[in-house]
């Protein structure tokens, strides 16, 4: 199946530097393989809808939905807002939510709900901590954490994305091994064909730490079907290198 990279550019951005990095970004891309997004924080999407304009290699996505469809819910933006920017990606249950924002199994899973209402793919994020990792829990967790979603979304499961992200990998320089990374993506699309017959058609990305020396090595294992990138992709020839890494 066709890749894809996703870059999450998280809480880093600024007028100045979001025309610098899609203008490098486009002048460098060509005609990649593999399918290209970047999840930009939302006071940018017209900025950067008005950057990416006249091509569609690049697609926009964001990096968080409201569970809400509209109405008194002060600092929330909705699926139906997104939709409106271009928006084609939603990251719900990021584990930066769901550590700081106190998001639960179900709630990422509603959020899930409202961006495929939308007609937005979510990317829904599911890792363990160290700690669970070191207890033997990681299995446990990650299964935990996409069955809320395959619970609520049902048949519309098949249309999802699924990112991996061990949270002891994000940001550390602690890449999971491919070996690491592909028995969880294993056990992730073991669940997934339980539940729908189109599982090997749902793309399921590694995130953590994945830069242009590691992303190869990564792609290359058979369920790992494209990364979602966070600080290497605030630098247009990291991420280009990334992109080129996904044949
Ligand atoms: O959290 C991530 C992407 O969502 C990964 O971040 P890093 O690539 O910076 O480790």
């Amino acid at each position: 199946m066709k890749k894809l990279i996703a870059g999450n550019w998280k809480m880093n951005a600024s007028l100045a530097g979001n025309e610098t990095l899609v203008n490098e970004l486009r002048a460098g891309i060509g005609a990649p393989a593999c399918d290209v997004a970047i999840c930009v924080p939302s006071p940018y999407f017209q900025q950067v809808q008005g950057l990416l304009a006249g091509q569609d290699t690049i697609v926009m996505g964001s990096q968080n939905v409201s569970s809400h469809e509209s109405g008194a819910y002060t600092g929330d933006v909705s699926a139906t807002m997104l939709k409106e920017f271009g928006i084609r990606y939603a990251i719900v249950g990021h584990s930066e939510r769901r550590l700081h924002q106190a998001e639960s199994d179900t709630h990422v899973a509603i959020k899930a709900e409202r961006a495929l209402e939308a007609g937005i793919t979510p990317i829904v994020c599911v890792g363990e901590t160290l700690r669970e990792r070191e207890e033997g829990m990681t299995e446990f967790i990650v299964k935990r954490q996409l069955a809320a979603v395959i619970h609520l979304v049902g048949h519309c499961i098949s249309e999802i994305v699924v990112a991996y992200e061990p949270v002891w990998a994000i940001g550390t320089g602690k890449t999971a091994t491919p070996e690491q990374a592909q028995e969880v993506h294993g056990v992730l699309r073991t669940q997934l064909r339980a539940a729908t017959e189109h599982a090997d058609k749902i793309r399921l990305l590694y995130g953590g730490s994945m830069n242009a020396g590691n992303a190869a090595a990564l792609l290359a294992q058979p369920d790992i079907d494209g990364g979602l990138i966070g600080g290497a992709s605030l630098k247009a020839a990291d991420f280009l290198a990334i992109i080129a890494a996904a044949q």
